[in-house]
């Protein structure tokens, strides 16, 4: 059985929405794309509150929304948990008052125990939020979330308010969570790492449509286009003029890129890492003046000036030389066209 199957049409003030949508009955979807590319007006669907102007909505078996049957079920029939970045706790009321409430029997309080325990939070079941670290609000947020036993989990940038050190051990701790819920889960996330430590799938939302969609692995390698990559943190794009065969140049030089590659589009992608420095002149090196570089400890960061282009490039160690070769090997440059 699909987990959530949707095809969504969807309309408003300019904006239109207009996708596809599998989930698994299991495992996390991280969606990643622009500001403004739909990500929340998507959520809202899911979750009953916008009504799409055509298509489905069907969830572990149960027909949500369906334009032609017209089947509606509002927001609050279709036991969708929601997890956002202020986590919005009542801070009146303790943790395991937070994760009773709306609850409904009376065990309501044994069953927000269970998830409290079940979220490692049993001792503290009577603290308010604000007695709370930002990690255990978020878990107490998430107990409450699946208190309700929803059918489908919603994440809307659960850690973005988060700071960054925090913010990977909470990835693990909500990956090990997740891990066990048997429920479609859709993770809105800006953060790359976030979208490869916590997703099992990964789609890519810009101008309302479902640009890309599959394993991590595969949408991070293979950017279907330049939107995409710049999505997926490519930062180095050189603009071809001319192609010969596998060759490549501009105002820049000239590159080999791989057959496969060869001819595709107009612009060359390499991601800064992919970028070495060489000692002299060879195939697929470039000459390159250096502008900028920036100590992060573990790596340097370089901007590079090369003819009227600059790349970034990140290496082990420090550069020393203001001018010199830049090596951009074959296998690590992608061909993108513009969409
Ligand atoms: N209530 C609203 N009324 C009219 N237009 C809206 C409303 N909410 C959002 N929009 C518009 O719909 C489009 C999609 O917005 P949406 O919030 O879904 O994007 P997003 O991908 O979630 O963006 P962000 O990453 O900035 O949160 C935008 O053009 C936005 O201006």
């Amino acid at each position: 059985m699909s987990g959530l199957s949707a095809r969504l049409k969807f309309s408003r003030s300019g904006f239109g929405l207009d996708l596809d949508l599998e989930l698994p009955e299991r495992g996390v979807t991280a969606l990643l794309g622009p500001s403004g590319g739909g990500k929340s007006t998507l959520l809202r669907l899911l979750a009953g509150l916008e009504r799409p102007q055509a298509g489905f909505i069907r969830c572990l078996g149960e027909a949500w929304f369906d334009a032609g049957q017209q089947i509606w079920l509002p927001a609050e029939g279709r036991r969708v948990g929601m997890l956002f970045q202020d986590y919005a706790l009542f801070p009146h009321l303790n943790a395991l008052e937070n994760v009773a409430f709306g609850l409904r029997g009376r065990d309501r309080l044994v069953r927000a125990r269970d998830w409290l325990a079940r979220l490692h939070l049993a001792d503290f079941a009577r603290r308010h939020p604000q007695e709370l670290s930002g990690g255990q609000r978020q878990r107490v947020a998430l107990a409450r979330a699946l208190a309700r036993e929803p059918r489908l989990l919603l994440l809307d940038e659960p850690l973005s308010a988060i700071d960054a050190h925090l913010r990977r051990r909470l990835q693990e701790y909500l990956r090990e969570d997740l891990a066990t819920l048997g429920i479609p889960v859709l993770l809105v996330t800006h953060d790359l790492a976030e979208a490869r430590v916590l997703g099992d799938q990964l789609g890519i939302l810009a101008d309302g449509r479902l640009r890309q969609f599959g394993s991590p692995a595969e949408v991070f390698a293979q950017p279907t286009d330049r939107a995409c990559a710049e999505i997926l943190g490519w930062q180095n794009f050189l603009p071809v003029a001319n192609w010969q065969g596998c060759r490549a140049s501009g105002d820049w030089g000239r590159l080999q890129v791989a057959e496969a590659q060869a001819g595709r589009g107009q612009w060359l992608g390499i991601r800064p890492e992919s970028i070495r420095v060489a000692s002299g002149p060879g195939s697929n090196h470039l000459s390159a003046q250096l502008l900028h570089s920036t100590d992060f400890g573990d790596h340097f960061e370089t901007l590079w000036q090369i003819g009227s282009l600059r790349l970034l490039a990140r290496q082990p160690t420090r550069i020393s030389h203001a001018h010199t070769w830049l090596a951009l090997p074959e296998q690590a440059l992608l061909v993108f066209s513009e969409d």
